[in-house]
């Protein structure tokens, strides 16, 4: 199978961890969605990646949905608890951390406006998002080792792709100072080999985007 990725997506890194953490075997194809080459429009009618193109050609996209599929396709080892309570638990971490991801990525684009072009109250209200994901994604892991119980899964995942991403898009945001069990809870969580080997990096994007 293919996976359509870019080097800066807290999404498709989402998936690049899973499928190394299930060591499934893949090809990454990078590119940049917004550049005039993008094959995202044959693939995905959203245009967005990350997108995982099947051996029969299908293509699954939007990462909660690759997540789910991974998880039900690819069950060991399995990324969720046996429970309700528990499953449900990781997943209000993934949608909580990809609203938080949501409104960085907005917030990279309202900056990529001209200065006098750019909506202050936009931006605040994205900032906000931000801020509040961030203090509730803080309260729901705590001190706890893992981000649900005692056992590694998506929750850490998609918590761990938000702080990447957090880190790459508002680097003078002092998260670490204002949440320091966080801090702690991603700097170990940082050291699994899926998160090294998938580090975002920032990508040259054509202009005329916005
Ligand atoms: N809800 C989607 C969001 C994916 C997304 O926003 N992808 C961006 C790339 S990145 O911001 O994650 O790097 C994209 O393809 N955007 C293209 C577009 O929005 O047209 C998911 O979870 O997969």
């Amino acid at each position: 199978m293919q996976l359509i990725s870019a080097t800066p997506s807290p999404f498709a890194r989402k998936i690049r961890i899973i499928l190394h953490e299930k060591a499934i075997p893949f090809d990454l194809r990078t590119e940049v969605p917004w550049n005039e080459d993008t094959t995202l429009p044959q693939h995905n009618p959203l245009e967005k990646l990350p997108v995982l193109i099947l051996d029969d050609g299908t293509t699954v996209y939007e990462s909660a949905f690759i997540a789910e599929w991974l998880e039900r396709r690819h069950p060991h080892p399995p990324l969720l608890p046996p429970d309700d309570d528990g499953i449900l638990a990781h997943k209000r971490l993934e949608v909580l951390a990809g609203g938080v991801c949501d409104a960085l990525v907005l917030i990279f684009f309202e900056r990529q406006r001209a200065p006098d072009a750019r909506s202050a109250p936009w931006l605040a209200r994205q900032q906000r998002k931000v801020d509040g994901g961030l203090a509730e994604t803080a309260r729901l892991i705590g001190d706890g080792p893992h981000a649900v119980g005692d056992r590694f899964g998506l929750g850490d995942i998609a918590a761990g792709c938000m702080l990447g991403y957090l880190d790459l898009r508002l680097p003078a945001l002092d998260w670490r100072g204002r949440h320091p069990a966080l801090a702690a809870y991603y700097a170990r969580l940082e050291q699994r080999p899926s998160f090294r080997a998938t580090r975002p990096v920032a990508q040259a994007i054509d202009a005329g985007v916005v």
